[in-house]
């Protein structure tokens, strides 16, 4: 698993290779973007816009809207006003979003899985994206015996047999142990270089944002506060004196502004440190 994690890393090094190779990926365009739950506005008048192929994490305080943009570019809820465009011409692009938890069928086989929704035909393509993720070994296995990690290997596997255009990524390693994140970290991005998908991930974890990103978006009361363009070569290493500084940039933002939302809370580990202890980030 490792193994070929490390040779998917280390074939596409850097945001130039991956422009060469050419990019899938759709703009996604948020205009005046607004919504409300029963008279309560979670976003309000959002603007942003994610150039095709652009990687663009949303991080900011629990409760601040971080999903409900992301269903809305998902279109798995409307919006109370503005919309959502992907392209000039109304084209609706393959999207697909990962959760927290993989969302595995328990009565089908990992390749079930992954080739879920498809012809029988497409069971190379699944095998394939088994592999892409390190898994090629473990298709005909039950869900219920792989761990945390190997299931959401399995999840991205399953988001990518479709050849997306655009991948939407829920907090989707925030229930793995740090060192599996990273590793998915590392599995993402290479995939992320070597297919050209625009990507747009939420994470509470600032660190896991820069480390991603083209750009670190920050929500704040249903408003966007800080674009933060992240403008380092591939890949990031997080010891990197430059990395920290970021990172502490950041977090000093967040933290300066007292919880503006009602429900607003430090409900995570990374937004906890305080900004002296992220000198040095890991
Ligand atoms: N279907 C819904 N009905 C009513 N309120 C909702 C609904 N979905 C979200 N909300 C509210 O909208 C606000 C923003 O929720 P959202 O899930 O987007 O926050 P978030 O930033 O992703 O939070 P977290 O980081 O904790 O996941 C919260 O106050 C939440 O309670």
């Amino acid at each position: 698993m490792m193994q070929n994690n490390h040779v998917e890393t280390t074939e596409v090094k850097n945001t130039a290779e991956r422009q060469v190779r050419g990019v899938r990926g759709v703009r996604v365009l948020a205009r005046a973007l607004s919504k409300s739950y029963g008279g309560r506005e979670v976003l309000k008048s959002v603007e942003l816009d994610v150039k095709p192929g652009e990687f663009v994490a949303i991080v900011g305080r629990s409760g601040c809207g971080k999903s409900t943009l992301l269903r809305l570019i998902a279109k798995l809820e409307t919006a109370t006003s503005g919309d959502i465009a992907f392209a000039e011409d109304g084209h609706q692009p393959e999207t697909r979003i990962m959760f927290q938890d993989s969302r595995l069928l328990p009565w089908k086989r990992v390749l079930n899985n992954v080739a879920l929704g498809l012809p029988k035909s497409a069971l190379a393509s699944a095998a394939q994206a088994l592999r892409q993720v390190g898994l090629e070994e473990r298709g005909g296995e039950w869900p219920a015996v792989l761990s945390g990690g190997q299931r959401q290997r399995v999840a991205l596997a399953r988001a990518l047999v479709h050849d997306p255009e655009l991948l939407l990524l829920d907090e989707p390693l925030g229930a793995l142990d740090a060192l599996t994140r990273i590793e998915m970290q590392q599995l993402i991005e290479s995939l992320w270089q070597k297919r050209g998908f625009t990507a747009v991930l939420v994470t509470h974890d600032v660190q896991e944002a820069i480390a991603l990103a083209d750009r670190v978006v920050l929500i704040e009361d249903g408003r966007i506060t800080l674009d933060q363009t992240i403008d380092l070569p591939r890949p990031r290493a997080r010891g990197n004196l430059v990395f920290a500084q970021i990172e502490e940039a950041i977090l000093s933002r967040v933290l300066q502004h007292p919880a503006s939302a009602p429900d607003s809370t430090l409900g995570d580990i990374s937004l906890q440190k305080s900004v002296s202890q992220v000198q040095w980030a890991i």
